[in-house]
């Protein structure tokens, strides 16, 4: 964890939001579940994890609380992972209720929650993480949660009894949906383990790497360890995004646009999807039962360093470098050695689009604009260099493809540079592999000299 020195602007940033909101005294500190009453009201932590496992903090960040409903979203994602959307959907719905987090509701019809962020549904989760015995559900709960965290996690005993003896709504809750059918398990037992679940001790810091995880796809940012597969962190920061903050999701995602969720013991995480984690710890609660301080800071936050989620960065500066009709000489960097001998043999018949960088969906569509805007009329070739391209994204390349089936039904001849070659500026070494476009290249070595010449075989890759 890096030291807040003069460099650190980051954790400088930190520790001004949490100097800014310290005097924010509002809210009450929970005490339905007595232990939690206990808290200190200016205990107020907050924590940003890169998706490099960089780790940033401010104010009390390492004092240690039970996790509580921001357990959810990441026990949801261990049993979605075993499950899948489908039959995850089959018990748990996936619809923002608008009520609160303890509403006693269940979907007419179904019996089933309507998300597992909602008590009923986090209960019915829990349950449904594959397990011959209830010990052996927590026990693996705890490693997921732990896996998240990136260490091993404990329980607060104390505010598990604390829960178990007070808990009666949610056990009201388990048998109701044991009736309906929508729980699986024993009604007391499941309750007892979601109690544990709640009760597991964190700092801020861990639930900022929490977050960092499903930001990632699913890999710590910090251990490197997968701890679930990248679509089914991409579907928990979704109901993270419409359901995370109970009645007051609607609100928080127009105001700070993060998929959230927050907890009665005082923790909020968030997620800036592809980009960080980020946690925040301060006891007192609003009526929708969201600490006040931490909500009012993540917002700053998302307001400071521009995090909203609706607000997607520009897409990155030129894309194609160079795009040339049949007879025309391509200019700006050097060509690469392919097309070099391309052009000096058949030059009147060859058109040329140079990309660079990394090819998405947007970047792609400029690239496909550009093979559209120089496509020979009478049969030529088509060299689509990519030898600056950094990555092809699965979509983009598919869309490629399609475009350069479509340049060869119209009688071209196609040939693909591969990437990684950065000939002109810096960039990957010469011949490095970039995912997606050798096998392009490889596909489209139409001209045997051409693919003799970069060593492609139809064959290979
Ligand atoms: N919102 C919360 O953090 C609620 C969790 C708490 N254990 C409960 O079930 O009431």
């Amino acid at each position: 964890m890096i030291d807040t020195g003069p460099l650190d602007v980051i954790s400088a940033g930190l520790a001004e939001v949490h100097r800014l909101l310290l005097p924010l005294t509002d809210g009450e500190v929970a005490s339905y579940i007595p232990k939690l009453a206990l808290a200190d009201p200016q205990d107020f932590g907050l924590a940003l994890v890169s998706m490099d496992g960089h780790r940033y903090q401010a104010g009390r960040s390492a004092v240690r609380f039970s996790i509580q409903s921001v357990s959810k979203p990441f026990v949801y994602a261990l049993a979605l992972a075993e499950l899948g959307l489908d039959e995850m959907h089959r018990w748990v719905g996936n619809e923002p209720s608008g009520d609160a987090f303890n509403a006693i509701s269940l979907e007419r019809g179904t019996g089933r929650p309507a998300n597992p962020m909602i008590n009923a549904g986090a209960i019915a989760t829990t349950n449904l993480v594959p397990a011959g015995s209830p010990e052996e559900r927590f026990a693996r709960v705890l490693d997921g949660l732990g896996a998240f965290a990136g260490r091993r996690l404990d329980v607060d005993e104390e505010v598990y009894l604390s829960e178990s003896a007070s808990g009666d709504r949610n056990r009201a809750l388990a048998y109701l949906m044991h009736a309906a059918g929508s729980l699986r398990t024993e009604p007391r037992a499941a309750v007892e383990t979601y109690f544990r679940q709640c009760a597991v001790r964190v700092d801020t810091v861990d639930l900022a790497v929490m977050a960092a995880t499903l930001a990632t796809g699913g890999v710590n940012p910090v251990t490197g360890r997968r701890v679930v597969p990248e679509p089914v962190a991409v579907q928990v920061l979704a109901v993270m995004a419409t359901c995370g903050m109970y009645d007051a999701a609607g609100d928080w995602l127009v105001r700070v646009g993060l998929p959230a969720k927050s907890g009665v013991s005082g923790g909020l995480t968030a997620a800036s999807p592809g980009r960080f984690g980020l946690a925040c710890y301060s006891p007192p609660l609003d009526p929708t039962g969201s600490p006040v301080r931490a909500v009012a800071a993540l917002r700053e936050m998302s307001g400071r360093f521009g995090m909203h989620l609706m607000h997607a960065p520009a897409p990155g500066p030129d894309t194609v470098t160079a795009c040339t009709t049949a007879g025309q000489q391509p200019s700006g960097a050097a060509r690469p050695p392919r097309e070099r001998e391309l052009l000096a043999r058949e030059g009147s018949r060859v058109a040329v689009v140079a990309a660079r960088g990394e090819l998405d969906f947007t970047a792609v569509e400029r690239v496909l604009y550009a093979l559209a805007s120089v496509a020979p009329d009478r049969p030529g070739w088509l060299v689509l260099d990519l030898a600056e391209v950094l990555t092809v994204r699965p979509p983009a390349r598919a869309m490629l493809e399609a475009a350069l089936a479509r340049v060869t039904a119209a009688g071209h001849r196609v040939c693909v540079v591969p990437g990684g070659q950065a000939h002109g500026h810096g960039g990957l070494a010469a011949g490095a592999e970039v995912r997606g476009t050798r096998a392009l290249a490889v596909a489209w070595a139409e001209d045997e000299l051409l693919g003799e010449s970069a060593g492609l075989r139809k064959s290979t890759d």
